[in-house]
């Protein structure tokens, strides 16, 4: 055998014993670190005093010096590429002029108001068991732990609950940023509006997050969750719609397909149960199966089910499989034998998979590897469906249902009136024999067409001209002008070209 081929035969099928016997307890350590210091980080902050407001006039002083000694150099977070919840690698991050903005406590509760202030580097596992344990959660709760919040502002995030409050941004009330000249301003729908509608999707190009406000609704103990299997691409369609119109008895609304005609849709309740609640299952033990596995249990035995899930644990049911991405990994890893005896400390940190895979690994995943999202009318799922089992083959299938707004922001609905889109997750290696990088961009354009949008973490083929075509240019650069961005700040397109966003 090719000495190329061996290695990548051993990288493909051996992976996982480097990932089970050295990731993984590299992972249980960082945790066990992680609350090491953040005990001793509370300790230091109550004797030092090093709060909020410090840390914030602290990335002002670093924006101010780099004014002074590097003007007319753009700046981006310092916040390294392997951290990031993509498999890309921003190349840009070298040549930009880093600032350190890795602020991520909570800040404050506000049971009035109902509100919770969080700095921008919190991660979504931090924030919601925090949460839930003062009897709060927030409206779009999303399911990979290491999601951070401003991330998601300025990225774009979604769940199974967009459908009711639309996408992650719609619950923020206010942000906090640093500007370009070192200013503090705070911006809401009633405080600088204007620059409210464009932070969401502006991946960091107008300003430094420094805190964010969302909206917090109370919790409750579980999940009524339904799945009911469905075996036609037409009746996936019209109950998927007639669900999503549905939003007194909806609380969340998901769908899996594993094959072009067959899939589970799910939906679900917030309630308390009460003494008589049976069929609980918690999902989020170690030793159980994956979640999307159970799932397809249910479509193979063709049964309409109905389980009690513990709230944390619906929420983060995609986070021990990371979807469906480390059964490419550790293809063991959803055996009965290996989830009794190594499932306590999965998954693997995302960022530790980055970080520690090599260039030959990264190669691979580019060649035989895909992963993507793609936000379109729900009208259009059959079409869509369609499309991407013909030139990419990938199953299973995630369908989110999102409700998006007029707004003159760079993400918006394009009727004057609310309207019902879905996401379309494809995560894995694509089946069919011809795939490369002009087949990706056919399908943004296709997306393009239907007057669709794209997440934009793992970067697009898309020109400048057809980008600006998909995403509402027209006050973002008015608010470029305003905030002093030109010399300081990259274009959003500069950040997720192919080019530096590899
Ligand atoms: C995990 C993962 C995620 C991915 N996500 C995306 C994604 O979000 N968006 C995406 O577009 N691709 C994505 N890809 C596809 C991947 O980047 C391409 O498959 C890969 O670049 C193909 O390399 P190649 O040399 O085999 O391609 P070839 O088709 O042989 O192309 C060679 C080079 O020509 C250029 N090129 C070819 N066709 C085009 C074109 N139509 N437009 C611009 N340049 C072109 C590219 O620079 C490419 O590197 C993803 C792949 C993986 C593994
Ligand atoms: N369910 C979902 O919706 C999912 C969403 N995602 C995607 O993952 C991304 C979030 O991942 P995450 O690792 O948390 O974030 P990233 O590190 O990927 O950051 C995303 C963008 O936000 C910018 N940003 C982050 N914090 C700040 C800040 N404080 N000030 C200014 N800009 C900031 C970054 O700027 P810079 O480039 O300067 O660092 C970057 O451009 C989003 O793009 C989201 O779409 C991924 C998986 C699931
Ligand atoms: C629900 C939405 C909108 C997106 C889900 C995206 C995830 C499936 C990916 C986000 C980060 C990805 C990474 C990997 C798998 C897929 C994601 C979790 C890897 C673990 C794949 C293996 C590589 O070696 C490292 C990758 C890091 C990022």
């Amino acid at each position: 055998m090719h000495s190329d081929t061996l290695t990548e035969y051993v990288l493909v099928n051996y992976r996982w014993v480097f990932v089970v016997f050295f990731l993984l307890p590299c992972t249980v350590l960082g945790k066990m670190w992680a609350v090491f210091e953040k005990k001793s980080w509370s300790r230091r902050r109550r004797s030092t005093g090093l709060d909020h407001e410090k840390k914030v006039e602290n990335i002002q002083c670093e924006v101010r010096h780099k004014n002074l000694h590097a003007p007319g150099r753009v700046m981006c977070t310092a916040r390294p590429s392997w951290r990031s919840m993509t498999i890309a690698e921003m190349t840009y991050k070298k040549r930009m002029f880093n600032i350190n903005v890795h602020l991520d406590e909570m800040i404050s509760i506000d049971s009035h108001n109902r509100t919770v202030r969080v700095e921008p580097s919190i991660t979504v596992g931090q924030l919601i068991p925090i949460l839930i344990q003062s009897g709060w959660t927030v409206p779009v709760a999303l399911e990979l732990e290491d999601l951070t919040i401003g991330g998601l502002v300025m990225g774009i995030g979604l769940e199974s609950s967009s459908f009711k409050f639309g996408l992650f941004h719609k619950t923020c009330t206010r942000y906090e940023l640093v500007t370009a000249d070192g200013d503090l301003i705070t911006c809401s729908e009633s405080e600088n509006p204007d620059v409210f509608r464009c932070i969401p999707f502006s991946y960091g190009t107008l300003g430094f997050l420094t805190a964010i406000d969302i909206r917090i609704i109370p919790a409750k103990k579980y999940v009524r969750l339904q799945y009911r299997p469905i075996r036609s691409l037409e009746k996936i369609q019209s109950s998927l719609i007639a669900e999503t119109i549905d939003v007194e008895n909806n609380d969340f609304i998901e769908l899996l397909m594993f094959g072009k005609n067959e899939g589970v849709l799910m939906t679900g309740q917030m309630t308390d149960g009460d003494q008589n609640t049976k069929n609980v299952n918690k999902i989020g033990r170690f030793y159980k199966p994956w979640f999307f596995k159970h799932v397809e249990s249910l479509l193979l035995s063709q049964k309409h089910t109905e389980e009690y899930i513990p709230l944390k644990d619906y929420y983060f049911r995609h986070n021990n499989s990371l979807f469906w991405e480390v059964q490419d990994i550790i293809p063991s890893g959803n055996h009965p034998l290996f989830r009794y005896l190594l499932g306590w400390i999965m998954p693997a940190k995302v960022a530790l998979l980055k970080l520690t895979q090599t260039d030959t690994i990264k190669q691979l995943y580019d060649k035989h590897h895909f992963i993507d999202d793609f936000i379109l009318p729900i009208s259009n799922l059959k079409e869509s469906v369609e499309k991407f089992h013909e030139h990419l083959n990938i199953y299973p299938i995630w369908v989110c249902p999102t409700v998006l707004s007029p707004s003159n922001g760079l993400v918006h609905s394009h009727a004057p009136v609310d309207k019902m889109y879905i996401d379309i997750g494809l995560y894995g290696e694509p089946k069919v024999s011809n795939f490369n990088s002009s087949i990706v961009k056919n399908l943004e354009l296709f997306v393009l067409k239907l007057k669709g949008f794209k997440m934009m973490y793992v970067g697009t083929y898309l020109n400048e001209y057809e980008f600006k075509k998909m995403f509402n240019h027209y006050l973002y650069q008015s608010i470029r002008i305003q905030l002093n961005c030109k010399h300081n700040f990259p274009e959003v397109y500069d950040k997720v070209n192919k080019k530096v966003r590899r």
